[in-house]
């Protein structure tokens, strides 16, 4: 493997079902992502986004195929060894926040270090949170922060692990446009200032158009790429054949 690439995918294959009845959720997909890149993956509803992303973080295994992350082939893990690996090594920002209601964001921050039993240092979560623009924030609770700031601590909460990936499922999703905008304009300054890989699952023409890169799928394969002129127009444009083709 190119020692390059932070994450890769070999003929992947996801299936779900009976013999009767079998699902290509995903259908041979061999994708490499590279240290200081924001990748988005798009496609049709049901196209395999979401299949891919659980795959490609090790929430879920292949059917078939390899994946690696930071040189790991995840296969050659059990069950702890990937639950480590994902706690260590991945990090998860996701549409819906998912922080803990009782705890302040300083603390929300912290968890992924407690949870992995390591000293809590508040500098560390006081730090991570001064680097999202939330340093006067960090004794508020979710309840007292707006959608967006909760987005930014989920972000920092992420990031706490120096993860070697960090996974995003629509993670605008529930954000007006100028939030939206400011978390987006995060990730990408993570990308470029600190060589944070980010692969980011979105239906979002302008979402997407923030990325170095746009991996269409389509009934679980990869059926395009876009690695220049990513803009919301041409994106929004190859969905719009996609969708087309997928509802036919
Ligand atoms: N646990 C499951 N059991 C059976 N089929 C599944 C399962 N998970 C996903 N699928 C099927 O696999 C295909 C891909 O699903 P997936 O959720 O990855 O698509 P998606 O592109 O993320 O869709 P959406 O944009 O609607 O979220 C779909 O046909 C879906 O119905």
């Amino acid at each position: 493997m190119d020692v390059k690439e932070t994450v890769r995918l070999w003929s992947v294959r996801r299936l779900y079902g009976t013999a009767d009845r079998t699902v290509r959720a995903l259908d041979g997909v061999t994708a490499s992502f590279h240290p200081g890149t924001l990748t988005a993956v798009m496609g049709p509803s049901g196209s395999g986004k979401s299949t891919l992303l659980h795959c490609a973080a090790g929430l879920d295994r292949p059917t078939e195929g390899k994946v690696v992350i930071d040189g790991t082939d995840l296969g050659e893990l059990d069950e702890t060894g990937l639950t480590l690996l994902r706690r260590e090594r991945v990090g998860f920002v996701f549409q819906a926040f998912n922080l803990v209601s009782a705890l302040t964001a300083e603390q929300n921050v912290a968890l992924p270090l407690k949870l992995a039993g390591r000293p809590i240092a508040p500098a560390e979560a006081r730090a991570a949170l001064a680097e999202v623009g939330l340093a006067e924030r960090a004794g508020h609770r979710p309840s007292g922060l707006s959608g967006g700031e909760q987005q930014r601590v989920a972000i920092a909460r992420a990031l706490i692990t120096r993860p070697a990936v960090l996974f995003a499922d629509e993670p605008t999703g529930q954000l007006d446009t100028k939030t939206s905008r400011q978390v987006l304009g995060m990730l990408r300054d993570l990308v470029d200032n600190q060589a944070q890989t980010v692969i980011m699952v979105t239906h979002d023409p302008v979402t997407a158009s923030y990325a170095d890169r746009v991996l269409f799928l389509a009934d679980g394969r990869l059926v395009d790429e876009f690695t220049t002129g990513v803009t919301a127009e041409a994106v929004a444009a190859r969905m719009a054949n996609l969708e087309a083709v997928a509802s036919c």
